[in-house]
Order: structure tokens, then C-alpha cells, then sequence
């Protein structure tokens, strides 16, 4: 009973999903006495589910987070765990093979509502106990009710978006993770490694204030809220989208070229000009995007993203404008400073 305790006590105080995720796993793995813990993600892309391990614990060895780039590898289909894939479309929530040699692999998808986007699954070399699962049960609980909790703190309340605080933690740790390990992050902007980069872009409305002057502020909220849509339904699963204030979007674009970041973002920007918005009839966006490099501040970043969103802003609107490009073009000039560029 201490050592549960003990458990709950770590998976409670931890303000982070990575760190609940690893104390989950060890909160398993310790009171179900399992040969192996891991929690994963299961994402539905082009109407296929896959899934993608996200920490892990073997027998005998610390818990760990399964280091992948976002892009490559890692994600399977869910087909290599058919008796998962049967239990989600039952909406049920425990799915359990037995092995040639006997052994379990129990699966345990962690319902929020309607949606089931993390699993656990255990391995055992033989049946549990009744009171072993009544305890993995529990753990899984508490584990759902503390998830839905950070997710709901890392939220804006209008859009469901991600929020501005999670971006900058988003931000930090990416680029801390490619400062460690070999990410496709451009270490130079001069000497790109890989033509596939991590992007950053700032969406902003154009004439929002006009919106809310015309038609108020309820027809205003709308609008950001049918924005919020058109960018969760125009980026692919593995980009980032956060609402970062008023009525101001972010987006990381994962490992992707320049061609294809500025495809997708222009589809984006089609998408909401083409956009009927009740009553209010037409809006359009100004965009401004920057290939993120790992050498560079999060506030450089921005900056560099938010110079070539007031250039878009300021030579027309309903445009997307690349940094790099403003800049080796003459139309925008960079000072060096100390360790970063700073614009005029
Ligand atoms: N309805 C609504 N309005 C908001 C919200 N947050 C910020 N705004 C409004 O957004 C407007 C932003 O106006 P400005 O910064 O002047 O920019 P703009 O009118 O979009 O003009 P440009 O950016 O130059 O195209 C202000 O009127 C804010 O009150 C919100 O959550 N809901």
C-alpha cells in the first residue's frame, strides 16, 4: 500500500505529460510486476490508425522515453495489434492477447470522452490476479484524470488550441532535443544540413477589429474559433497549432522542405479566404515563416517569423511571406548583434 501510494504521490506532481508518462509506466510496472510498461500514442492519419511508443520499461531496468524524430520510423500500424484495434472500435477498454508461450500483453486505452489517443500495454508471462488488475485499473484512473487535467491547462478555453505558454515549452525543448541529437534541425541558416527543416509560422487576421466593430464581439469569437478549425484541418497530424493570443496563430511544421512548408501554409491561406464565415462573409490571413535553427533563441525565432508577417501585413495582406527569402532578396536587412540577428 506505500509503495501505491508512493506512486500516485510522483504521477500527481508532475506538470508535464513526458514525466507523468514515465512515473505511469514505473507505477505499472513496479505493483503488476511486468516483464515490459509502455504507453503509446495512437494517431488516426488518412483515416489509418497508428501507433507510436512514447516511454518504456523493461524488467529490471530505469523507465525511459522512446527518443524518435517526429517525422520518421517510429509509428506502426495499428494492424500489428489487431485485438487493440477490435477493442477501440468496441469503444471497450481492456484488450489482452495470449502468447504461444502463454505469456499476456494486456492493452488499456485511456478514454477521454469519445477519443482514446494514449494506451498502456503490459506484459506479463502469466495471467494477473484479479487484485493486480482492480490496482492497474486504479493507476489507470488516475492516470486519465490527471491527463485530462495537464491537456486542459495546456489549452486556450476559446479554440482549443494549444496555448502560448505550451508553445514556448514546445519551442524550448525541440530545440534543446536537436542540440542533443541529430534532428533535422538547420544548425546554420547559411549551411543547411538537410533540406528538411522544422518551420515556424505566425498566422495573424487581417482587419480582425473590423470584424468586432461590424459585427461584435460574439460573430468575432466565431470567426477565431472556425480559423482555429481551418488550421487543425489544413496542417498534417505531426505540425503543432497554438492559439498565441488575440487573434494571433502559431504553427511548427515538422521536417518538411521549403516547397512543401510553403504549399501547406498556402493552403491554409486559401482555405480561409475561400471560407463563407456566417454573416460575416470573408476573412483573410497574413502569414510569416521562418525555417527554425537550432543556434537561434526562441525570441530570434519569432522575431524573424513576426518581421515577414508585418511585411506580408504591410504590402497587402492575404499573403504568406518567407523570411529567408524577404531577406536574400534585399526587401528585408538583418544587423548582427552580439549572438543573433536583430532586424531595422
Ligand atoms: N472577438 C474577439 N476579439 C479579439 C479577441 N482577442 C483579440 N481580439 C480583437 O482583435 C482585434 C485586433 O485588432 P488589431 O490588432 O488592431 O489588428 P487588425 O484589426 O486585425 O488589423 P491588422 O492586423 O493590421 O490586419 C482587437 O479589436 C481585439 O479586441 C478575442 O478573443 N475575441
Amino acid at each position: 500500500m506505500d509503495s501505491l501510494l508512493k506512486h500516485m504521490v510522483d504521477m500527481t506532481g508532475h506538470r508535464d505529460h513526458t514525466m507523468l508518462d514515465i512515473s505511469v509506466i514505473s507505477a505499472v510496472q513496479e505493483l503488476a510486476g511486468a516483464a515490459q510498461t509502455r504507453v503509446f500514442s495512437i494517431a488516426t492519419v488518412r483515416g489509418q490508425q497508428f501507433i507510436r511508443s512514447r516511454a518504456i520499461i523493461n524488467s529490471g531496468s530505469p523507465a525511459r522515453m522512446e527518443a524518435h524524430s517526429d517525422h520518421h520510423g517510429a509509428s506502426a500500424p495499428i494492424l500489428v495489434c489487431s485485438e487493440l484495434k477490435a477493442c477501440l472500435a468496441r469503444h471497450d477498454t481492456l484488450a489482452e492477447r495470449i502468447g504461444a508461450d502463454g505469456a499476456r500483453t494486456l492493452w488499456l486505452p485511456i478514454w477521454i470522452g469519445d477519443k482514446a489517443d494514449t494506451c498502456l500495454e503490459i506484459v506479463h508471462p502469466i495471467p494477473f490476479s484479479s487484485d493486480t488488475l482492480h490496482v492497474i485499473k486504479g493507476i489507470v484512473s488516475v492516470y486519465r484524470n490527471f491527463q485530462n487535467l495537464l491537456d486542459y491547462s495546456e489549452r486556450d478555453s476559446l479554440t482549443g488550441l494549444l496555448n502560448r505558454k505550451t508553445f514556448d515549452d514546445q519551442l524550448a525543448k525541440m530545440l534543446q532535443a536537436a542540440s542533443h541529437a541529430d534532428m533535422p534541425l538547420a544548425q546554420e541558416r547559411r549551411h543547411p544540413v538537410s533540406t528538411e527543416k522544422q518551420w515556424l509560422a505566425v498566422i495573424d487576421v487581417d482587419h480582425f477589429k473590423l470584424v468586432n466593430d461590424k459585427f461584435g464581439h460574439l460573430y468575432g469569437d466565431e470567426v477565431l474559433i472556425l480559423i482555429a478549425n481551418l488550421l487543425q484541418s489544413s496542417f498534417r497530424a505531426q505540425d503543432r497549432v497554438f492559439r498565441f493570443g488575440g487573434e494571433e496563430f502559431v504553427v511548427l511544421l515538422r521536417s518538411t522542405s521549403l516547397d512543401n512548408a510553403r504549399r501547406i501554409i498556402e493552403r491554409f491561406r486559401s482555405n480561409v479566404a475561400k471560407y463563407d464565415f456566417p454573416q460575416v462573409g470573408n476573412v483573410t490571413v497574413s502569414v510569416g515563416f521562418v525555417s527554425i535553427c537550432v543556434s537561434d533563441a526562441p525570441v530570434a525565432i519569432l522575431g524573424h517569423a513576426d518581421q515577414a508577417l508585418y511585411y506580408a501585413k504591410s504590402h497587402g495582406r492575404n499573403q504568406t511571406c518567407h523570411y529567408d527569402e524577404l531577406v536574400s532578396s534585399g526587401l528585408l536587412a538583418t544587423v548582427a548583434s552580439n549572438d543573433t540577428a536583430e532586424f531595422f
